[in-house]
């Protein structure tokens, strides 16, 4: 008797022939991606070369000119505008470059009102475990507005993280960080991507980072 053990390498984002255009002076042309589930992927190159654009277009925030792309079986340029809205809230965590928060509220309430949507959970054990793991629990009864710039991009990484998504993307997320918490940002990105299996992509021109990652594509 046979057996037959066919091991298949599942594709969670895979572009192809990728085109976008802010106006016809300004077009990019992207090469394509294939990363398999879990996998990580560091995107390099120099200011202005279409990173941030590359990273908006993947995360279905920009709609790409032309060519596709696929996450996991689904391909954003067929979904309408709300279910693409739908699919990023549950499938992708984004860490901005300049995030936006909501002022009126709490450290700690931002983060349950972002675990709240889109499926309604309450879970302040995970606000407070991820708040100890990036050093901002003593923050969580802070206001948003009081936060310096090191702790906005940490607050920015625990919104990103705080409904365990599939794929994790994040533009330059230690460049406000001393190396102490960028070593410990890394570290936790890096292991909340491993414990759910999910992709992680960062945008990064920080050199500490570059040795942390063997995956690497430069534009
Ligand atoms: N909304 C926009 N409208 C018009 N042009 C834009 C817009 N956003 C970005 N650009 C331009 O597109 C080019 C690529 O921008 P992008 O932010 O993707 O580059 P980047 O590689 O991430 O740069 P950096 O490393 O400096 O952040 C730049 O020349 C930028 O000025």
């Amino acid at each position: 008797m046979y057996v037959l053990i066919i091991f298949v390498f599942k594709l969670m984002i895979k572009t192809s022939k990728l085109q976008f255009s802010y106006s016809s002076e300004n077009s990019f042309s992207f090469p394509d991606i294939s990363l398999p589930k879990g996998e990580h992927l560091l995107i390099l190159g120099s200011s202005g070369v279409g990173k941030t654009t590359l990273l908006h277009l993947l995360a279905g925030l920009l709609p790409a000119s032309s060519g596709s792309i696929t996450v996991g079986n689904t391909e954003l340029q067929n979904l309408s505008r709300k279910k693409l809205d739908a699919f990023r809230g549950r499938e992708m965590g984004i860490i901005f470059q300049n995030d936006y928060f909501i002022n009126a509220l709490s450290v700690g309430e931002n983060l349950e009102l972002r675990l709240y949507f889109p499926d309604k959970k309450k879970d302040s054990a995970r606000v407070k475990e991820l708040a100890e793991r990036l050093g901002i629990s003593n923050l969580l009864h802070k206001k948003v507005t009081a936060l310096s710039e090191g702790q906005r991009q940490r607050l920015s990484i625990a919104l990103a993280l705080v409904n365990k998504p599939n794929i994790i993307f994040a533009d330059e997320p230690t460049a406000s960080l001393d190396d102490e918490n960028c070593e410990k940002v890394v570290t936790l990105l890096k292991e909340e991507a491993s414990n759910s299996n999910a992709n992680l992509l960062i945008i990064t021109h920080d050199q500490r980072v570059k040795t942390m990652f063997k995956n690497h594509l430069y534009l």
